[in-house]
């Protein structure tokens, strides 16, 4: 197994911002699955789902894993909040490193993420339904994903941190 540190969870449960703070708090590098695909294919994920659909944006996510096992290690991957739901991918992300999934509620969700415009799967009414159906879909997924769960909601972002780096060795 690499020696990664790696984010799974919904959308806005904080990978990337807890991403971010992990690489100021230590020597390591972070990453993003979401930019590394805007980077390669010269656009933004909602460009991507419109233009060429979700299995396309899949099927990249599944390319980037793999690019990033060819890589060197030391890094904060953070990841797209649908990584799981190619089952092939839970593999790739357990021999990255310790998977560290990042546990929310619904309504903290919806909260977080009202009038965000940048997540194609939430876009238009009744987000809470979509939220709790696709919850319902993936949790069991993230679940088998995990090496450790962290329920997110009501804790600080340096709260967080300090419970990932507490695990990591
Ligand atoms: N622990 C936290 N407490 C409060 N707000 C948070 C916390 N973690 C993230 N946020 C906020 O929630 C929003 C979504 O976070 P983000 O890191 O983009 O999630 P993800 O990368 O998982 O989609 C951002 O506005 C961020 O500032
Ligand atoms: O949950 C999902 O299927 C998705 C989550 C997004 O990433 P974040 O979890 O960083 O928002 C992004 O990969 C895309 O919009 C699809």
């Amino acid at each position: 197994m690499m020696k990664n540190i790696v984010l799974i969870g919904f959308m806005g449960s904080g990978k990337t911002t807890i991403g971010k703070s992990l690489e100021e708090k230590t020597d390591m590098v972070f990453v993003d699955t979401d930019e590394l695909i805007e980077a390669y294919e010269g656009c933004k994920i909602s460009e991507i789902f419109a233009d060429k659909g979700e299995a396309y944006f899949r099927r990249l996510e599944n390319e980037t894993l793999k690019n990033l096992l060819a890589s060197t290690d030391n890094k904060v991957i953070s990841t797209g909040g649908g990584i799981i739901i190619n089952q092939a991918n839970i593999p790739l992300l357990k021999q990255l490193g310790k998977v560290f999934y990042l546990r929310i509620k619904p309504e903290t969700v919806l909260e977080r993420l009202e009038g965000d415009k940048t997540r194609p799967l939430l876009i238009g009414e009744d987000k809470l339904v979509k939220v709790e159906q696709l919850m319902t879909d993936r949790k069991e997924l993230y679940e088998m994903a995990a090496d450790k769960t962290i329920d997110t909601d009501g804790l600080s972002v340096s709260e967080i941190v300090g419970k990932i780096l507490e695990d990591f060795t």
